[in-house]
């Protein structure tokens, strides 16, 4: 987290320099309270209205000073957070797509969520606060032995025995925050997998269920959310009565000073004032090494899912236009500790054939294609591309276009998500949506039409045909469809089926049951 404080350190200089003005006037301020009370004492009228209007000038400049220093602090925080989230984001992004199905969406959510708020709230809120107390510890405990050494003394040595408590129970002060930060994550898992199946709910009328799971899940979070707060009151209230304690000492030391004649009133009040003015900072200095001690583990968590850089040793890139065959040589897989579901595949898909992929539900088709796009290593064998294995390619995306089952579509324009931002003319898009049969939306104007999240203002079949036309314009020499005729009807399926057949400028590989006309095929691959 280093990193993210030196990129805003003249904020937190400047809060430094706020907060120790601030500390400045508010000692000064205590001087000129004793002074007012020893002038009034002794009836001098005219010193005691003098050092009243100090009195006031200076509050009003330690109030001015503070605001500053919470300005300062203020955009220190939020400047810290902005970067530490688009770091996060872009560690996000760059992950790769294997790498990235390690978590669950609400995970990442959760991480988003609540994880950055409490690093927000717990480290770069905390920091500049610490320094300010620093700050003011010091310049009081001076100003304390300018007045009177030994009462700064006393001082010093009892209010700061709070400060050993949070290091005693660190252990269990950061095992309660992981656990419940593990816990907030799985329930937020939960609840955008209930978000995700609300109509299946619906339907399936399992409010009931589907609530009480809710509950349980909702309990435990808040008891591990309450489990953390009792170590942080338990401790904090520990801290409270070390620090009244000692404060009750050090006040029975300033009267016997006065009683002994060594102490004026005014003085006694002054040092009353700096024992106020340093118990509080020492009393905070206690909760805030709490709160970066339990705040350690989420950094940590974070910081380590930003700089895990997928490390993929693959330097060779192939030039789209040289593309020839991919080749999967003897290839057998099963997924993690499971049986093998692939056993001693041999295929061969060559430039600007087609291809179709059949077979029973089940029987590896997607998965055979996951092993071409290298989001899986085979147990044995190899899947090649122009003879170099794909672990070994640096570009796939260049090179395969993947169209898969579900409909994924951007909360956007038609033109956005036929485009996926790159820079494709209007012509090309209307020709695209017209090969697809979306003739209804084939012109400039429903081009600027928003699709709703997830295309929910589109049918099944609309959906399916636009990420068809998206797949198309996208020129690699290789394009999966993963059922594409799916949801369609008979017509719309027959004539994209021939669009598909009529495709010769790259390599098509159809995983399909619904294609009727195998002969058009130059092999047809059938999965057991
Ligand atoms: N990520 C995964 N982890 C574990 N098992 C998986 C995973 N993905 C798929 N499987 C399993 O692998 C098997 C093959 O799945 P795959 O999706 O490749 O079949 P398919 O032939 O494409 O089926 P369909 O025609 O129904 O789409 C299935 O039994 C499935 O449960």
């Amino acid at each position: 987290m280093k990193k993210y404080i030196k990129n805003n350190w003249v904020l937190l200089f400047l809060t430094a320099i706020f907060s120790s003005l601030t500390a400045i006037f508010a000692v000064s301020v205590q001087f000129l309270k004793g002074d007012v009370l020893d002038y009034a004492l002794s009836n001098n009228f005219d010193k005691t209205i003098r050092y009243g209007c100090y009195l006031g000038i200076f509050i009003i400049a330690e109030l001015g000073f503070y605001y500053l220093y919470d300005m300062s602090r203020g955009k220190f925080a939020v400047d810290s957070m902005k970067k530490l989230r688009a770091d996060y984001f872009d560690s996000l992004i760059s992950k790769d797509y294997p790498k990235f199905l390690t978590k669950k969406q609400g995970e990442y959510i959760a991480q988003y969520t609540n994880e950055m708020e409490i690093i927000e709230n717990q480290y770069f809120g905390t920091i500049p606060m610490l320094a300010e107390i620093i700050i003011k510890i010091v310049i009081v405990s001076i100003s304390l032995f300018i007045l009177e050494y030994r009462i700064a003394i006393i001082t010093l040595v009892l209010l700061t025995l709070p400060l050993y408590i949070p290091k005693l129970i660190e252990k269990k002060l950061q095992r309660a925050q992981v656990e419940f930060v593990d816990q907030f994550e799985k329930h937020i898992k939960e609840i955008t997998d209930w978000l995700r199946g609300f109509e299946m709910i619906k339907n399936f009328s399992i409010e009931r269920i589907i609530s009480e799971k809710f509950r349980v899940s909702n309990n435990i979070t808040m008891e591990k959310n309450l489990r953390k707060r009792q170590i942080n009151y338990l401790t904090k209230s520990i801290s409270a009565t070390l620090s009244y304690f000692s404060h009750f000492i050090i006040l029975v030391f300033a009267a016997y000073l006065v009683l002994k004649g060594d102490f004026t009133a005014g003085q006694f009040f002054i040092a009353v004032g700096m024992i106020d003015q340093l118990s509080y900072p020492i009393i905070s200095l206690s909760y805030f090494i709490q709160d970066l001690i339990s705040v350690k583990p989420v950094n940590k968590s974070i910081l380590k899912f930003i700089d895990e850089r997928t490390v993929k040793y693959a330097d060779v890139e192939i030039d789209k236009e040289d593309f020839q065959e991919v080749i999967f040589d003897d290839v057998s897989f099963g997924y993690e500790n499971q049986e093998h579901i692939l056993k001693n595949i041999n295929m061969r898909f060559m430039k600007n054939n087609q291809y179709l992929l059949r077979g029973a539900s089940g029987s590896g088709k997607t998965t055979s294609m996951n092993l071409l796009l290298d989001y899986y290593r085979p147990s044995s064998g190899c899947v090649k591309i122009n003879d170099i294995p794909v672990n070994e390619i640096k570009n796939l995306n260049d090179i395969i276009t993947v169209m898969r089952q579900d409909a994924i579509l951007f909360e956007d324009t038609l033109r956005n998500n036929l485009t996926m931002y790159q820079d494709i003319s209007d012509e090309k898009l209307i020709a695209a949506l017209f090969k697809v049969g979306l003739e209804n939306y084939a012109n400039s104007e429903k081009l600027d039409m928003l699709i709703q999240e997830n295309g929910v203002n589109l049918s099944g079949g609309e959906k399916r045909r636009i990420t068809l036309a998206r797949s198309m314009l996208r020129e690699t020499p290789i394009l999966i469809l993963d059922e594409p005729l799916a949801n369609l009807d008979e017509k719309n399926a027959k004539s994209i089926e021939q669009q598909l057949i009529s495709i010769k400028d790259r390599t098509l590989i159809i995983i399909s049951h619904q294609f009727t006309e195998m002969n058009s095929f130059y092999e047809v691959y059938v999965f057991n």
